[in-house]
Order: structure tokens, then sequence, then C-alpha cells
């Protein structure tokens, strides 16, 4: 039985560093790819990430490229192609240059992977999402984008931060796009089994989900050349582990629901649940009305900024 094949594209911050969890988790064989303008800093980056392997102890291969021929058949390609954000420019100021980037590398994802699970990275994401499921043609499960892990680690964080316990007994979801309209579930929050609203007042919760919100922005200020890489990286290789091992993990990803929520054909955050073959079902939970409207309020988001793209090309 063979290893799977995980294709990377965009070897800058969050492709190089997921690269780097996907080898060190052996979740398979790594190829890294940037375009040829990058020269042989993929190759720089592939060669270096393996000669790490002695130290972490693993088998994976990776290598680095500009040639899509390389990539062929992966099982999974995650594309992180495309601008970060600087400070004081939002998610949704890269929708033009991003849009034709997500346009130029599926175009050649679709002919060299076509039975690949795909993970979209690059911002505005929910928009992103969708270009890739319009240019690829792929079946909509097999088109996914990272969001959800990474805005629920954050509010993980903070609240572990708050209540000075351990990030492993606390148990959350948010729902909805990847910006300022996302949706914090407190009813779906739990440290350790108990509810997270028996812990920690409204006021002081809301402060918290607030941070979360912001928290892209927040690491933006800080980093200033740049957006996050990290968290983004390791959410993203969580999601390709739950593919490639099919684990059915149960994680809030930007899905593409039409039923669903009564979301119209549309990519918005949604609990998955996550296997070999992409979202193998979408969990469709009871809101209540202030959630459902919070839910409702971020589709709108979403919608309004495919829209924005669908008049640039
Ligand atoms: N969804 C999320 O949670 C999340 C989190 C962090 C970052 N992001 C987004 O991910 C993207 C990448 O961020 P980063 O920090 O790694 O940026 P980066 O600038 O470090 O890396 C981007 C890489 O993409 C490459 N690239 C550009 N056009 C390409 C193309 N056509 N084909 C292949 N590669 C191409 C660039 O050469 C560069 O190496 C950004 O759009 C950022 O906003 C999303
Ligand atoms: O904030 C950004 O622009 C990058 C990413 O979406 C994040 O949330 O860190």
């Amino acid at each position: 039985m063979r290893r799977a094949k995980i294709t990377i594209v965009g070897a800058g911050n969050v492709g190089a560093t997921c690269a780097h969890w996907c080898a060190a988790a052996e979740l398979g064989d790594i190829v890294l790819l940037d375009i040829p303008q990058a020269g042989d800093m993929p190759k720089g980056k592939a060669l270096d990430l393996m000669q790490s392997s002695p130290i972490f102890g693993f088998d994976s291969t990776v290598i680095g490229t500009s040639d899509y021929a390389e990539t062929a058949g992966s099982d999974v390609v995650v594309i992180t192609a495309g601008l970060p954000r600087k400070p004081g420019m939002s998610r949704d100021d890269l929708l033009a240059t991003n849009a034709k980037i997500m346009t130029a590398v599926c175009e050649e994802v679709k002919t060299t992977s076509p039975e690949a699970v795909i993970i979209v990275v690059s911002n505005p994401l929910d928009a992103m999402v969708q270009r890739a499921l319009q240019v690829t043609g792929f079946p909509p499960q097999r088109v996914i984008g990272q969001a959800g892990v990474l805005d629920t680690a954050r509010y993980r964080t903070f609240l572990a931060m708050e209540l000075g316990v351990s990030v492993e007994d606390i148990c959350a979801l948010l729902m909805g796009g990847h910006g300022d309209t996302m949706v914090p579930l407190p009813s779906c929050t739990t440290v350790g089994g108990i509810p997270v609203t028996q812990l920690i007042e409204p006021a002081r919760l809301e402060e918290i989900v607030d941070r979360t919100r912001k928290g892209g922005a927040e690491i933006v200020g800080l980093l200033k050349t740049g957006s996050a890489y990290y968290a983004p990286a390791g959410a993203t290789a969580q999601m390709v582990e739950a593919i490639v091992r099919d684990k059915k993990r149960l994680l809030p990803c930007a899905a593409y629901c039409d039923k669903e929520y009564g979301v119209g054909g549309y990519y918005v955050g949604v609990p998955v649940v996550l296997g070999t073959g992409g979202v193998e079902r979408i969990v469709e939970l009871k809101l209540t009305d202030s959630e459902s409207a919070a839910f409702q309020n971020s589709v709108a988001a979403v919608k309004e900024l495919v829209s924005a793209m669908a008049k640039l090309v």
C-alpha cells in the first residue's frame, strides 16, 4: 500500500509550515509547489525539511517544485497560494488578486490530480473555496475550506488562558464565514464537560468571542509583514490527517451547503464529518433564534463576497 500523496500549493509561510506538520506526523509524501518566479525556494525548503527527518524520525519524503507534473495523482491538494494581508487591510481586500491565483492553480489541479480532495486556505477563504469548486468542477464534498478549525483553536486557546485550564479540556464550535461575522456557539462550548456559561460571565465571554473574531487581525498587527501561519498550518494539517487516515473527525470546515441550513449553494463554516471522501456528512444543529440570525447574517456576508468575485472575472 503506498503512502498518501499530499501536494501543497504555495510554499510560503502557511504552505511550508503545513508541509512541516504533515511530514512530522508522517501523513504522507509531500510535494511543495510554488510559481517558477520563486526559483529554487520550494526545493530548498523541501530539502531542509527532509534533513529534519532523522531528528524527528519521519520517513515521509518532501520535494519542492514548480512543475505540476510532479504533483500528479495527489490524494490531497492544499492550496495556500496567494497574497496574505498586511496591517490596515481586510481579508476581502485580497479578493481580486487571489481569485486570479486560485483560478490558475485550480486549472492545473483539476487535470493533474482529478481524484484529489482539495483544502483551500487562501483568503478571502469563503470566496476562494467557491472559486475552487467553480474551476475544478469537482464534487463539492471534495472541495473544502480551512477556517473553522483555526478559529475554534483560537477560541479554545483564549478560554484556556482565561480559566487557567488545559486546552485539551476545552471543546468548542464556531460556525459561519471566516471573518468578523463568525458565529460562536456557547451552547456547544464545554470545559471538561461543564457548559462554559457556568464558568464565565456573559460580558467576559463576549469579550473573548470578540478577540476570537479579530484573531487574524491581532496577529497581522503584531507581525506587520504578513499574517498568521503556525496555527493556520496546524489546523490545515489536522484536516489533512482526518482525510488521509479516514478518521471521521467532526470538525468545523467551510463546506458547500445547499439545502443544509437553508444556505442555497455557498461555502460557509459548519460542523462536518471529515474522512477519506472529504466532507462525508454535514451535521445540522438546532440553532437558537439568535444563533440562527447570526449565522444567516454571516451567510449574507459570504454571498456578497461571492457576488463581488463574479463581477471581477
Ligand atoms: N484560511 C485561513 O485560516 C488562513 C490562515 C492564514 C493565511 N491564510 C491565507 O493563506 C494565503 C497564504 O498565506 P501565507 O502567509 O503563506 O503567504 P506567503 O506570501 O508567505 O505565501 C504565499 C505563497 O504563494 C505563492 N504563490 C503566489 N501565486 C501562486 C501561484 N499561482 N501558484 C503557486 N503559488 C503561488 C507565493 O509565491 C508565496 O510563496 C494568504 O491568502 C492568507 O491570507 C488563510
Ligand atoms: O487574518 C488573516 O488575514 C489570515 C487568516 O485568515 C487568519 O485568520 O489568521
